[in-house]
């Protein structure tokens, strides 16, 4: 595993789930983070667990729809660390509903964090590498359906596709400053967020299960990887792509394998 000792990288939505599994793998290689989000109680926990374990962290509260608190939240990294080496765009809000449903709220409220929070904060980040003309990593957690669309998450998949539309244009203008721009697309993982908003019942999780050739959900800790690995120098040449960790969950039912049903194995995350 490389180290990432003296770097410093910025994680939205870091105090749960995915993000919090990757601010705390990035701290285990050394590096210091930055933790953002808007409840402020999971973004200490998870700066104090970064502590514990001998790292620096700083939770900074801000919600990503505001441009001004998104700034104020790269300053405060700047400040307590000097330096900016990527952003993790992972904060994001869903929910299922069929779309004749969806009220122009609704899709406001999804859209807003996932699509304009992403370029709030990676205008605002890029800003500063290319101030202080230091290269850069950026990644950011989207869903396999920004390309196969899915029933119930229309503003989600549009909100994701537009994401990946804005990761694939920046990779090719910000090349020479030497900032790369991917994306991590995980299949379902095991989060209370995305418990609550997308499997609450024992037969969602199941229909959902059924829907992977691997038949089990990915751990957060092993999207967290993923993404420390494209953060990482160790991905140096790639750019402008989607790394897909999704049990095959998007190749979809094909014709003579096996029917897709649950089949015993064990659901639980490696
Ligand atoms: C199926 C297999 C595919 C697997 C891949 C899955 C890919 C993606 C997964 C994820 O993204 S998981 C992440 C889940 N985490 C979260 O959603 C956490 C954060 N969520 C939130 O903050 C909220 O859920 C929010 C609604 C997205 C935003 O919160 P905010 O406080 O800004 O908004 P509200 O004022 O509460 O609501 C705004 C608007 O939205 C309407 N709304 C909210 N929930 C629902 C619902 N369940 N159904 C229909 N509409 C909903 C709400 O009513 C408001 O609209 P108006 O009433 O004002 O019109
Ligand atoms: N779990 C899954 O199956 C999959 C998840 N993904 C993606 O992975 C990422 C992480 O999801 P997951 O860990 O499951 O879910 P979580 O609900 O745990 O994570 C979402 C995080 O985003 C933060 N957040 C939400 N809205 C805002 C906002 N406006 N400003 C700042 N922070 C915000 C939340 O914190 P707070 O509420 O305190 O602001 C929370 O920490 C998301 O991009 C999701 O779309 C993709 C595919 C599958």
């Amino acid at each position: 595993m490389e180290s990432l000792a003296d770097r410093a990288y910025l994680v939205t939505g870091g105090g749960t789930g995915i993000g919090a599994a990757t601010a705390l793998h990035l701290a285990a290689l050394g590096a210091s983070v930055t933790v953002i989000g808007r409840r402020e109680e999971p973004l200490k926990k998870i700066a104090d667990e970064v502590r514990r374990q001998g790292g620096d962290a700083l939770a900074h509260t801000a919600d990503v729809r505001d441009p001004a608190a998104v700034e104020a939240a790269v300053d405060a990294a700047m400040d307590r660390f000097g330096r900016i080496d990527g952003l993790v765009n992972n904060a994001a809000g869903n929910f299922v509903t069929p779309a004749e449903k969806l009220s122009p709220n609704g899709w406001r409220a999804v859209v807003d964090i996932v699509l304009n929070g992403t370029w709030n904060c990676t205008s605002a980040v890029a800003r500063r590498m290319i101030e202080t003309n230091r290269p850069g990593s950026i990644v950011s957690v989207i869903a396999t359906y920004a390309w196969t669309g899915h029933p119930g998450t229309v503003h989600s998949a549009a909100a994701k596709a537009g994401v990946v539309a804005m990761t694939r244009t920046l990779a090719v203008e910000w090349a020479r400053y030497d900032i790369r721009l991917n994306c991590v697309a995980p299949g379902p993982t095991e989060t209370e967020g995305a418990g609550s908003a997308l499997w609450a019942e024992q037969e969602d999780r199941d229909r959902v299960l059924a829907s992977v050739p691997l038949r089990r959900f990915a751990g957060a800790a092993e999207v967290g990887d993923l993404i420390g690995l494209l953060l990482s120098d160790r991905a140096a040449y790639i750019t402008g792509t989607t790394l897909t960790a999704d049990g095959g969950q998007s190749l979809g039912a094909q014709i003579y394998g096996p029917p897709l049903e649950t089949n015993g194995a064990s659901p639980s995350p490696r």
